[in-house]
């Protein structure tokens, strides 16, 4: 048996090329029961989101959670599936289009975009192998996740690591950690925000929700928790939203453990109890629409947050192919890639290197 995978051919004066692997968290291929189990068989396997000692969770795991939960996500699922498959994936593949289309206007030197996943499709193998067949020799990884959690970036890097330990030619690896205080992120979440408000008029209050962690991944060190703060406090202030106007709360509670709080739900029930007029939801953490969005916000949400006598509610959509979402990916990328790539200075990205300066200021000079 071969310890390492295949190696794509090389002819010398082939050209080389820098990847850039958009990275995210992968979804059920369909919104059924059989789809569901093997993907949350290996989500639910990762010690990065599940970290009870393992002979225990094994039973749990196999005995009681696959036995049930693959049945009630698939009917979830499929209330907000496209005609083009799972939401999740239909944007991500969409912002690699458009990243790739964005790039290729900077960057005068050959790159290469793919799509990884760290459970389910396209694999993580199948992205790198994408990315060496081209001839990339030096990789970007770019989690689609702008807050650093254990759960969610650390274990795309781990999915990354796992093809590296069985790749004899490694390409050479960089990573983006986080960008949630990064100005053209903000200004992105905040555009978005405005034009909904232009459109619908104001609420009586913002609702910023992150998906939620087990609290014991705080106290053990995990930055997340502090890293979404400084999102919802740079977008309120981006907002000039005073501290009663928006609040910020975590959802997707799994399990019986205590998880970062306050939760979304209890949240929704309170909002609802004080008879607030109107709600606007939005999700800064998820840069693409998906089950936890469509499903568990908008309509899960709206039915709590309704049925306990509160008035309007509505969901703002991720920034998903927004155009400023994806000059911020681009800006991200960019300013991750130095160094690797050479960079069209145009104009334009002067100005827009001007403005990202200036926004970087604000933002560093407001309090840490
Ligand atoms: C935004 C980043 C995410 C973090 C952090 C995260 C942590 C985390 N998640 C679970 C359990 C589940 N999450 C599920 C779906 C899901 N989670 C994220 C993102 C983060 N999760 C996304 C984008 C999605 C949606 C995927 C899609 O296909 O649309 C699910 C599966 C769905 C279900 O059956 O409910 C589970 C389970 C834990 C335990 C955790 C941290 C420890
Ligand atoms: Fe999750
Ligand atoms: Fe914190």
């Amino acid at each position: 048996m071969a310890y390492y995978n295949p190696e794509p051919k090389y002819e010398h004066g082939d050209q080389l090329k820098v990847g850039i692997l958009l990275a995210n968290l992968g979804t059920p291929d369909a919104p059924t029961a059989q789809a569901l189990r093997p993907y949350l068989r290996q989500f639910l396997s990762d010690t990065r989101v599940v970290e009870i000692p393992r002979a225990l969770w094994w039973f749990i795991l196999n005995c009681i959670i696959l036995a049930i939960r693959p049945k009630k996500s698939a009917e979830k699922y499929a209330q907000i599936w496209l005609k083009e498959g799972s939401p999740l994936l239909v944007h991500a593949q969409k912002q690699a289009t458009l990243l790739r289309g964005f790039l290729g206007q900077k960057i005068k030197s050959p790159f290469a975009v793919e799509l990884g996943m760290s459970y389910g499709n396209p694999s993580m193998q199948s992205a790198i192998d994408k990315l060496k067949a081209q001839h990339c020799d030096r990789v970007l990884v770019f989690p689609l996740y702008p807050q650093y959690a254990a759960s969610s970036t650390a274990s795309a890097m781990d999915a990354v690591f796992r093809v590296l330990l069985k790749t004899r030619n490694q390409p050479a690896i960089r990573s983006i950690r986080n960008y949630n205080d990064h100005p053209a992120y903000i200004a992105a979440l905040a555009s978005s925000v405005r034009e909904h408000w232009r459109i619908n008029g104001k609420p009586s209050k913002l609702v910023m929700s992150f998906h939620g962690v087990p609290k014991v991944h705080l106290t053990s060190g995990d930055p997340y928790h502090c890293q979404c703060h400084k999102t919802g406090r740079l977008l309120a202030e981006a907002l000039e939203l005073s501290k009663d106007e928006y609040l910020i709360a975590f959802q997707s509670r799994f399990g019986k453990q205590e998880w970062l709080k306050p939760y979304l739900a209890s949240t929704l029930e309170d909002l609802g109890k004080a008879k607030t007029k109107r709600i606007d939801v939005i999700c800064p953490g998820f840069s693409s629409d998906c089950l936890e969005t469509l499903e568990e916000i908008a309509m899960e949400g709206k039915h709590i947050f309704q049925s306990n006598g509160g008035g309007e509610y509505h969901y703002i959509p991720a920034l998903n192919e927004n155009e400023a979402w994806i000059h911020a990916m681009t800006a991200i990328a960019l300013e991750n890639l130095q160094g690797w790539v050479s960079i069209e200075w145009d104009y334009d990205l002067v100005n827009k290197g001007n403005e990202m300066t200036k926004l970087r200021a604000q933002a560093l000079g407001a309090k840490q």
